[in-house]
């Protein structure tokens, strides 16, 4: 963390606001307080995971960047349903919309230099194969400092700094745990 700070490049923070994310929010923040926090929010995340994002939003003062896909979901679902299920063929057109594209956005307003995450080792068999630093083919440093991270590590740390937890989540794009949906393999 503090290596990757002291690079002085442009850095952002991603989050989906999912169990621990508090975590990573702090070490960044502590780190440099004014770090961009990027929030490509759905549209379709539980109320808890709303009323979570601005509680943390607001206990550690994040300069928090909320990225909405350009349709309302409102609008989708009227002229397209629910949400497609995993093996719909619409399912790639959906997350393109609700998550890609903004994230797309994302990097070209905030263009950073190095990018950090809460990606897990545990989360999926790539990830276990990671490094906790890499380049993207487009230069952007990826940092992931929680990688070997365990819940239990994840727990204690919430627990000595006083953090909230989030474990009413759930992400539209994924049907199941332990599923890649494109933007890290993307980015
Ligand atoms: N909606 C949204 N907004 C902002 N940032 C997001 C979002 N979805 C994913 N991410 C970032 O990508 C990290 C991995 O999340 P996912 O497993 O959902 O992504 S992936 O598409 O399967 O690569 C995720 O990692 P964590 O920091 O561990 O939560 C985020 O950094």
């Amino acid at each position: 963390m503090d290596w990757a700070i002291g690079l002085g490049q442009p850095a952002i923070v991603t989050t989906n606001f999912r169990p621990f994310e508090a975590v990573i929010l702090h070490m960044v923040t502590r780190a440099k307080a004014d770090v961009p926090v990027v929030w490509m929010d759905n549209g379709y995340n539980t109320e808890a995971t709303y009323r979570f994002a601005d509680e943390v939003t607001k206990l550690l003062g994040l300069d928090l960047h909320i990225y909405l896909p350009r349709r309302s979901r409102a609008h989708r679902e009227a002229v397209e349903g629910p949400t497609p299920a995993l093996d719909d063929p619409r399912h790639a057109a959906f997350t393109e919309e609700v998550k890609l594209e903004p994230f797309a956005r994302a990097l070209r307003e905030t263009a950073p230099k190095v990018w950090f995450t809460a990606l897990r080792a545990t989360d999926t068999a790539v990830r276990a194969q990671m490094d906790a630093v890499s380049v993207n083919p487009d230069g952007l440093i990826k940092v992931a400092p929680l990688l070997h991270w365990s819940s239990k590590d994840l727990y204690a740390y919430c627990e000595a700094h006083g953090l909230p937890n989030n474990f009413d989540y759930v992400d539209p794009t994924k049907g199941e745990e332990n599923r890649e949906c494109g933007l890290h393999l993307a980015h």
